[in-house]
């Protein structure tokens, strides 16, 4: 039997937090001044448009939701308005879960808690269904950048408020230069790549 590649002399090794790392880095487009002067704003449009990326990336972020054997050990998946979403949602179905939906103020009909938080280009208010994530319940946060880490933040204290507990945050690409990680103290981070 032929044994599996070892080198790149032996040709491409499977190896996929590469993949996705190598998917982001062709795939996420830096628009300048974008929605205001000073801010390099991270596309990542083209990546949502290609299957194989797309996959990448999603099979990336669901390994934050797995213990070392690959079983999910969350119990849902929660999305942040918008970009979130698109990203959450085949998460939560990879990991065998469901998805709930962070949203901007003035958009879920029910019940909710809400938390006012900055982001690097703004100020706004998130809110979640009370009831939309069970007491005691493990959660794995899913979005696309981290940047101030305000908006993470604010997930997380929703999620809090619910009484469940974030077992971690998955995220495309951390901004480095920007102070997101140190904003969010003790939570676990898993991000695919850092721009
Ligand atoms: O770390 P922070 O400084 O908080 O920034 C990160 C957030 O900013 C963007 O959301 P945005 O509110 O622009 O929403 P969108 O997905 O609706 O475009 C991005 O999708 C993150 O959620
Ligand atoms: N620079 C950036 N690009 C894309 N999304 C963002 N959210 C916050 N900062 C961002």
């Amino acid at each position: 039997m032929t044994p599996p590649p070892t080198s790149p002399a032996d040709g491409p090794a499977h190896d996929p937090a590469a993949t996705a790392r190598e998917a982001l880095a062709r795939l996420v487009r830096d628009v300048p001044d974008f929605p205001e002067p000073g801010v390099l704003f991270k596309d990542i449009t083209p990546l949502l448009a290609d299957h194989a990326g797309l996959r990448a990336v999603v099979d990336g972020l669901a390994a934050a939701g797995r213990d070392a054997e690959g079983r999910p050990v969350v119990d849902a998946v929660v999305g942040l308005e918008a970009r979130g979403f698109v990203l959450a949602a085949p998460v939560a179905l990879a990991l065998g879960v469901g998805f709930v939906p962070v949203r901007k103020a003035g958009k879920l009909p029910g019940e909710t808690h809400e938390v006012a938080y900055a982001l690097e280009y703004g100020e706004a208010v998130l809110q979640v269904h009370r009831d939309a994530v069970a007491p005691g319940a493990r959660v794995l946060v899913v979005d696309d950048v981290l940047a101030t880490g305000g908006t993470l933040a604010a997930a997380r204290a929703l999620v809090e408020a619910c009484g469940a507990h974030v077992h971690a945050a998955s995220l495309l690409m951390e901004i480095s230069a920007l102070p997101g990680r140190a904003a969010l103290g003790d939570l676990p981070l898993h991000v695919l790549t850092t721009v």
